[in-house]
């Protein structure tokens, strides 16, 4: 599986910037197009593309460059746009090795788009939210139509086409009690890498700049701390079942990779923040692709580098604030090299002792670092003696 973090400098590109044509009720990217109302269109030019392509490779201090497209939906952009990004790869590549990562809806993918991504070997990101009717419940198209039917006819084409691709589910309100049913649903699929992700939003978007102890009133889809904890525990138990080095979930293995002190693959439980940005359309960077406000605006590609920005006061702040904002609850907690506090923008809830700061699903994270321990502590084990982690499938603690 991909490791953002093994590149120093990771930044997403959006080319078609936060234009969909699905308009899913979570969406926390959607609501972008307000900080460019004069846009009839959010169209990355080919003079952007090619400055980001070009500083991008150039930015990165080892063989490997990871591009991930990213939206809005990337796939709104006609495929001409994609063969340039090959193009100006091969021009600026000195013999870099290159990866392409494509995340989507999969819901405009044909034959066509399919032949490119297997020809050129990318992967592909589909964000599905398990069986029809959680799928349903919150991912519509933008006239408001269910949407589960085409994204299952994008996932069939890219498997006859044998692309690579990996699933992306958030769990919400509404799916969040089914985890046995909702993995088993992504196993049946084929699918061996599975990303879940927790939906916390709050109302209004911009409640997440405020003070951190002002919260914001929470959308009634975000999941609880409670459901959080249970769906990770639920999914764990099932997976540890047999499934542990034949199916790879990005939270488990984050998570043995903290227990072992290497670098997880997922920012929200790493120690810190700032290594992955977001380019929007018109090369606008920001800190991070949840931080998409202009209060984090590093600045434009045409007129700043991507080095420049990446490792501005700003932005290397910003990464050393994840750490350094934490409450003494979490900097007292056995979980904390596990948790490292979670996503700062979920850092809306208060402590015991009154501290705001605290992480709003602290409770779910306490209660699944809790579950996996014995787990953690065994898989660890095993690598230490040079065996495989896999050896836990089947065993039971506690
Ligand atoms: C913003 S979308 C852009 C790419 C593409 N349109 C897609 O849906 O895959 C990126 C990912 O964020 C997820 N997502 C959207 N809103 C979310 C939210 N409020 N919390 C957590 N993940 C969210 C989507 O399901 C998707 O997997
Ligand atoms: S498809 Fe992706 S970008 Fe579009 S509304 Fe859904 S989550 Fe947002
Ligand atoms: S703010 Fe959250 S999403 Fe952004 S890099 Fe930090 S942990 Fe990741
Ligand atoms: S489990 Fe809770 S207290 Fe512990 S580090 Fe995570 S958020 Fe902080």
């Amino acid at each position: 599986m991909i490791n953002p973090f093994s590149t120093p400098v990771y930044v997403m590109p959006k080319p078609v910037g936060s234009t969909c044509n699905m308009a899913c009720t979570y969406c926390y990217y959607l609501e972008k197009k307000r900080y460019y109302p004069d846009a009839r269109r959010q169209m990355m030019s080919e003079a952007t593309l090619e400055e980001f392509v070009k500083q991008y490779i150039a930015a990165q201090t080892t063989p490997d460059v990871i591009f991930t497209w990213h939206g809005g939906e990337a796939t709104v952009r006609k495929l001409d746009f994609y063969r340039k990004v090959l193009e100006l790869q091969k021009k600026y590549g000195a013999g870099r090795n290159i990866t392409n990562c494509l995340q989507t809806n999969a819901t405009l993918l044909t034959d066509e788009w399919c032949l490119f991504l297997k020809r050129n070997n990318w992967l592909v990101g589909v964000s599905i939210d398990g069986p029809e009717d959680f799928h349903d419940e919150y991912r519509r198209m933008a006239d408001g139509r269910p949407s589960f039917g085409a994204v299952m006819r994008g996932i069939r084409m890219l498997q006859r086409h044998g692309v690579e691709w990996n699933a992306l589910a958030v769990v919400n309100d509404y799916n969040a009690d089914y985890p046995v049913e909702f993995y088993r649903f992504f196993k049946e699929l084929g699918c061996r890498f599975i990303q879940f992700t927790p939906v916390v939003e709050r109302m209004k978007p911009d409640d997440m700049l405020a003070d951190v102890a002002a919260g914001g009133e929470l959308t009634g889809f975000s999941v609880t701390p409670r459901q959080w904890g249970d769906f990770l525990i639920g999914v764990f138990d099932e997976w540890v079942k047999e499934d542990v080095g034949r199916v790879f979930v990005q939270i488990f293995d984050a998570t043995l990779a903290n227990w072992v002190g290497a670098m997880p693959g997922l920012c929200t439980l790493s120690s810190m923040c700032g290594h992955a940005a977001a380019m929007e359309w018109n090369g606008d960077v920001y800190a991070c692709d949840h931080f998409v406000f202009p209060q984090y605006r590093l600045g434009n590609i045409h007129q700043n580098t991507l080095i420049e920005m990446m490792a501005s006061d700003r932005q290397l702040e910003f990464g050393a604030g994840k750490l350094g904002s934490l409450p003494k609850q979490c900097r007292d907690c056995r979980w904390l090299f596990a948790c490292n506090g979670e996503c700062p923008r979920n850092r809306f809830a208060t402590t015991a002792e009154g501290e705001p700061g605290l992480n709003y699903l602290c409770e779910g994270y306490r209660a699944f670092f809790n579950h996996v321990a014995p787990y953690m502590d065994f898989m660890k084990g095993e690598l230490e003696a040079g065996r495989a982690p896999a050896n836990v499938n089947g065993m039971r603690f506690g």
